[in-house]
């Protein structure tokens, strides 16, 4: 599992760990880690020129003795000073060392045309404008000088990409755009959260030594080896039933297709008995497509409510579907609700529930329990959405109680009083029809299992994104393919886990 933790857990881990050192012991440690991965990086391009971004802060710091070590090792380096006050502002120690090794240094305010011609000659560019003290944004300087950086340039964030909330709270769009982030001992929330991923590139983390071992994070991010240690696998006394039912009532005469798709992920990953309640045309194609599927309601241990149901009044044979899923949604099972399913929420479960809306879902379902921002129209955009996926994921959790998985390029899984899961493992193809429903099929298994909704829910949107991954290959997917791409997607990454080295 990757964890991110807060810029205040990290502040406290770092006061802890100075206590017993020597004074700049960790920035040494930081700055030597950062060298190091620019270095390799040089080497792989071939790179030769390498310009550093300072800011008055430690992140200026962090960048000035890198700088220091890759012009020691022959690199031709320059600095380019952005904190107001100049040199002045900087650390002098960091800044001496630079130059005692041969960079150049060159003062933005003094002469930005100067600055500007040697950050577009960079191969490199290392970004220590500010790192966890930055607050959203460029100021207009560095923005121009950021914008200078050539597209060919290999651009690393020192810690955190300068202009992004390091929280991952909001989002900004004038940051600067990173290939790689190299940051300290852990990740922070702005790596894993929609708001500040994209901006980061690839995430190296260089451990200089802080223990946050035993801190709570603030965002944590499944990976493969969790896979393992978390998905049910059978044992010698089960049976089917142990193993857990999942009833699904998905599908409609309307969008029949739904039913497919659910039940055949379900059936993937390795449900121990599924129902289906549907009416007589899904039912037809469930039969043929799910052969192991039990048509009709019956005892189960979790239900997978709404995909492909109508959102207005059905149909009449769909008429005790409609029944079957307000009899699921009122019981005390856990319950995986979506798509059509979500217009019959109306507050919270007595029981573990996972919600999935995209967030055109959220937006209609905030709006319709009354829940718009503070101060504004009651109503919820889906830009207003798009802009804070997350407070909007948090704001229907608190409401409802429930585990809220929103789905996106990155998608965030919030329960009330456990830190946000975001999971980015899809390839873009995913987003196409039918994909919500495959991942509705892989939650419901995983609750009828006895999974928490925490755990289900982040679980499922993993195997769903690596499945979707490995059918993809580079290219365009099908829903269905990525259902059927459940069961061996999951065989792959338990025997990972059983191969793994202890
Ligand atoms: N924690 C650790 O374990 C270790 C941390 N280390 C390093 O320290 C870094 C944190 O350093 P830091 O605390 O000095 O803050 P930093 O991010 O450099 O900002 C400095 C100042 O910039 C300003 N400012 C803010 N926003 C701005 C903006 N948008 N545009 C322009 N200016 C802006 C603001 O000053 P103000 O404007 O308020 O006067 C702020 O105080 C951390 O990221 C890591 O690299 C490592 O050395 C070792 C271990
Ligand atoms: N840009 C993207 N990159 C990766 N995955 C995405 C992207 N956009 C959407 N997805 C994923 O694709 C799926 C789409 O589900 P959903 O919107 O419910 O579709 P449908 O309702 O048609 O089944 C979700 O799992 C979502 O996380
Ligand atoms: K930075």
């Amino acid at each position: 599992m990757i964890r991110a933790h807060s810029v205040e857990t990290v502040r406290a881990a770092e006061a802890q760990a100075m206590a017993g050192l020597p004074e700049g012991e960790l920035m040494q440690r930081a700055a030597g880690g950062l060298a190091e991965v620019a270095a390799a990086r040089l080497e792989d391009s071939e790179g030769s020129t390498v310009v550093g971004l300072v800011g008055s802060g430690d992140n200026g710091g962090d960048t000035l003795y890198a700088v220091a070590e890759l012009a020691d090792a022959g690199y031709a380096c320059a600095v380019v000073v952005l904190a107001d006050g100049g040199r002045d502002a900087l650390r002098q120690e960091a800044l001496e060392t630079a130059e005692d090794a041969g960079t150049i240094v060159h003062v933005a305010a003094d002469d930005e045309e100067a600055a500007t011609q040697v950050v577009a000659e960079a191969d490199l560019v290392l970004d220590g404008i500010v790192g966890i003290g930055g607050r959203p944004g460029l100021q207009p300087r560095a923005a121009r000088l950021v914008d200078a950086i050539d597209d060919d340039a290999w651009v690393i964030a020192v810690d955190v990409a300068s202009g992004l909330d390091p929280s991952g709270e909001t989002g900004e769009d004038d940051a600067v755009w990173a290939d790689e982030t190299v940051t300290f001992s852990t990740a922070k929330p702005a790596h894993l959260l929609p708001a500040g991923e994209a901006a980061t590139g690839r995430l190296t983390v260089v451990d200089i030594g802080l223990d946050l071992s035993e801190a709570v994070a603030a965002v944590e991010r499944l990976d493969y080896d969790d896979v393992a240690l978390l998905w049910p696998v059978p044992g010698a006394g089960d049976d089917k039933y142990s193993r857990g039912v999942l009833g699904v009532v998905a599908g409609s005469e309307a969008y029949p297709g739904a039913a497919v798709l659910t039940t055949t992920a379900a059936a993937e990953a390795g449900v121990g008995m599924l129902r289906y309640v549907g009416s007589p045309t899904p039912v037809g194609l469930v039969h043929a497509a799910v052969p192991e599927a039990v048509i009709g309601t019956g005892q189960v241990q979790a239900w997978a409510v709404g995909p492909g149901l109508p959102a207005e009044e059905p149909e009449p044979s769909g008429h005790s579907q409609l029944a079957a899923a307000r009899v699921a949604l009122a019981s005390d099972l856990p319950v995986v609700v979506d798509a059509g399913g979500l217009e019959l929420v109306d507050g919270p479960r007595p029981a573990p529930t996972v919600l999935t809306p995209h967030a055109g879902e959220l937006a209609r379902l905030l709006t319709r329990l009354g829940q718009g921002s503070a101060g504004s129209a009651p109503e919820v955009t889906t830009d207003d959405v798009g802009a804070d996926p997350l407070a909007h994921a948090r704001r229907l959790a608190d409401l409802t109680g429930a585990t809220v998985l929103l789905k996106g390029a990155t998608t965030l899984v919030v329960t009330p009083g456990h830190p946000v899961r975001s999971q980015a493992d899809a390839p873009p193809w995913l987003a196409t029809a039918g994909a919500g429903d495959v991942l509705t099929g892989v939650i419901g298994a995983l609750l009828a299992a006895g999974l928490e909704p925490h755990d289900a829910a982040s679980l499922g949107a993993l195997v769903h994104g690596v499945a979707a991954d490995r059918v993809s290959g580079g290219g365009p997917l099908r829903a269905l393919a990525v259902a059927h791409g459940i069961r061996p997607t999951v065989r792959d990454l338990l025997a990972r886990g059983r191969t793994a080295p202890v």
